[in-house]
């Protein structure tokens, strides 16, 4: 696959390991709008956002990876890009477990040693990060990201863009509201709505972020 990556911090260099453990793929160019102009120099495309059209109208079967952490900015690229979801790569590190039964979406990123059990979903544009579990029957939403060590056990849904923490646990069948953030190693036994931050063990609301 000839690879482009959008982004070009921390998140984007543990995307380009995954993708070159793969030989049959290629990282072909970056966009960043820290780049003010379009520029092709040793086999590499770089430029700002608003260059993808560009390089599709000049290369066949390429595919983008949006390699950025946080859940909005990566909600924002993808609706300013506006591309149908064939145009996005999605990702699954070779150590990372996925069940047969599970689905994973256009876009979403498996990272090392993640695993994914039976007849769960992630949705698209998600990031499951390095040693994260996510138990069966799970229903994790877009634009979300698990973060390392979380652990979501059977039946957790996440809605869209919330963000686990950090060796965060959420026990079955709990409901995590859009754009909510868990705290690193919170423990989360209730409920949480849409657009809070809750931490510690037991997880507690701690403040209402502004809608998205
Ligand atoms: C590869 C990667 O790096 S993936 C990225 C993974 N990232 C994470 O796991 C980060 C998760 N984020 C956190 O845990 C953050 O601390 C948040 C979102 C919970 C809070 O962040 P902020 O809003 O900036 O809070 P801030 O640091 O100002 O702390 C506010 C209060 O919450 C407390 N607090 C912050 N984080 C936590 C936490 N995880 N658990 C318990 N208490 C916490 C602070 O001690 C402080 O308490 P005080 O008001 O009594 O002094």
């Amino acid at each position: 696959m000839k690879i482009v990556l959008i982004g070009q911090g921390g998140h984007s260099k543990v995307i380009k390991d995954i993708i070159l453990s793969y030989k049959e793929n290629k990282v072909i160019g970056y966009l960043d709008d820290k780049y003010k102009d379009y520029h092709y120099e040793n086999d590499q495309f770089s430029g700002p956002i608003s260059s993808a059209q560009n390089i599709i109208s000049r290369i066949d079967n390429v595919k983008f990876i949006i390699g950025i952490g946080d859940n909005k900015i990566r909600k924002s690229i993808f609706e300013q890009l506006d591309l149908s979801s064939d145009y996005y790569a999605t990702l699954i590190h070779k150590s990372a477990i996925v069940s047969p039964s599970a689905t994973i979406e256009s876009g979403t990123v498996i990272m090392a040693r993640a695993v994914i059990n039976a007849n769960s979903l992630i949705g698209k544009q998600s990031i499951i990060n390095t040693g994260a579990i996510v138990e069966h029957d799970n229903e994790i939403s877009d634009f979300v990201h698990i973060s390392p060590n979380a652990t979501l056990t059977g039946s957790v849904t996440i809605n869209e863009g919330a963000h686990i923490g950090a060796g965060a646990s959420v026990i079955p069948l709990v409901s995590i509201g859009e754009w909510s953030v868990i705290g690193a190693g919170a423990a989360v036994i209730d409920d949480i709505p849409a657009n809070c931050v809750a931490t510690g063990v037991p997880a507690k609301l701690k403040i209402t972020l502004q809608r998205m």
